[in-house]
């Protein structure tokens, strides 16, 4: 089996591929390196390969790495940072600066559009943005804060907005003006998160022109879904782009 990871800003996202690379045997989101160990180790397979890619520290990732290599005896082959792949070329000033979770959502993006423009939304801990011509120019992006980070935001610079999790889970069922804090926080940043994705939609149109596909990616996709019914929901866009990124023999 290949493991593959995508090492986030607050979580690690998993699955462990056969080796033709197509088919996700096991998937798993986890928040910790112990966490993923514990997991993958769990799944009784055997891990013959690892690539993966992560927006984290240097030392944190060498600090994975080494604990993959010493608890399944496999060696990670790493994204790197470049000027192109698999036809996209980095739009960046400094193409190293781009954030390689950013980088290989795109490089994914580009490869299932059948040639078409492209705008990639990725709805993380961050939420990123980014325009692909059809002839995979990358015209470079958007990043903003995203649902974890306004709430934590406004919880943490505030005395009185104050609630748990069940509570805000329930208060995200609809849009209508809030009635509690819980209510409040949530539709208002939900309606922040929409209204930023309206207007990416405006950028692609005057940039890329009127025919481009929308790709949506990462763990809060599914609150703007539905107001993007053209948009392709792919979870594993980042993986996709990662088996082109670290081709495995
Ligand atoms: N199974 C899940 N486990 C963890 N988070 C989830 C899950 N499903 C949805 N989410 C939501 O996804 C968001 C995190 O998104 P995601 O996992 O794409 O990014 P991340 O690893 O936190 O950071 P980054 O944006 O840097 O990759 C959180 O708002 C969280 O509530
Ligand atoms: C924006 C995030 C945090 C999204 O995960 C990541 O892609 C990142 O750390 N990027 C580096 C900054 C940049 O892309 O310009
Ligand atoms: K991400």
């Amino acid at each position: 089996m290949i493991l593959e990871l995508d090492c986030g800003n607050s979580f690690i996202k998993w699955r462990l591929v056969n080796k033709g690379g197509l088919k996700a045997e096991h998937v798993g989101v986890v928040g910790s390196d112990a966490e993923l160990l514990q997991a993958v180790g769990d799944t009784g397979q055997d891990v013959q390969a690892c690539r993966l890619v992560s927006v984290r520290s240097d030392v944190e990732t060498d600090q994975l790495v080494a604990s993959l290599a010493e608890r399944f005896n496999v060696q990670c082959s790493r994204a790197q940072s470049v000027h192109s792949l698999a036809g996209v070329r980095n739009g960046y000033e400094d193409y190293q600066r781009l954030g390689l979770d950013r980088w290989l959502a795109l490089v994914g993006a580009y490869s299932l559009s059948g040639g078409q423009s492209c705008l990639v939304l990725d709805l993380g801990t961050a939420v990123t943005s980014d325009l692909v011509t059809r002839e995979g120019e990358h015209l470079g992006g958007y990043i903003c804060p995203g649902m974890p980070l306004m709430r934590n935001q406004l919880c943490t610079h505030t005395r009185r907005i104050r609630y748990d999790q069940p509570t805000a889970e329930e208060a995200r069922h609809s849009f209508a003006p809030g009635k509690s804090t819980a209510e409040a926080v949530e539709r208002g940043c939900s309606i922040m998160l929409r209204g930023f994705v309206q207007a990416q939609l405006g950028m692609a149109g005057e940039y890329l022109g009127a025919d481009f596909a929308v790709f949506i990616t990462g763990g809060d996709a599914a609150l703007v879904e539905e107001m993007l019914p053209q948009a392709r929901i792919v979870p594993d866009l980042v993986f996709i782009g990662l088996a082109a990124a670290c081709p495995l023999n």
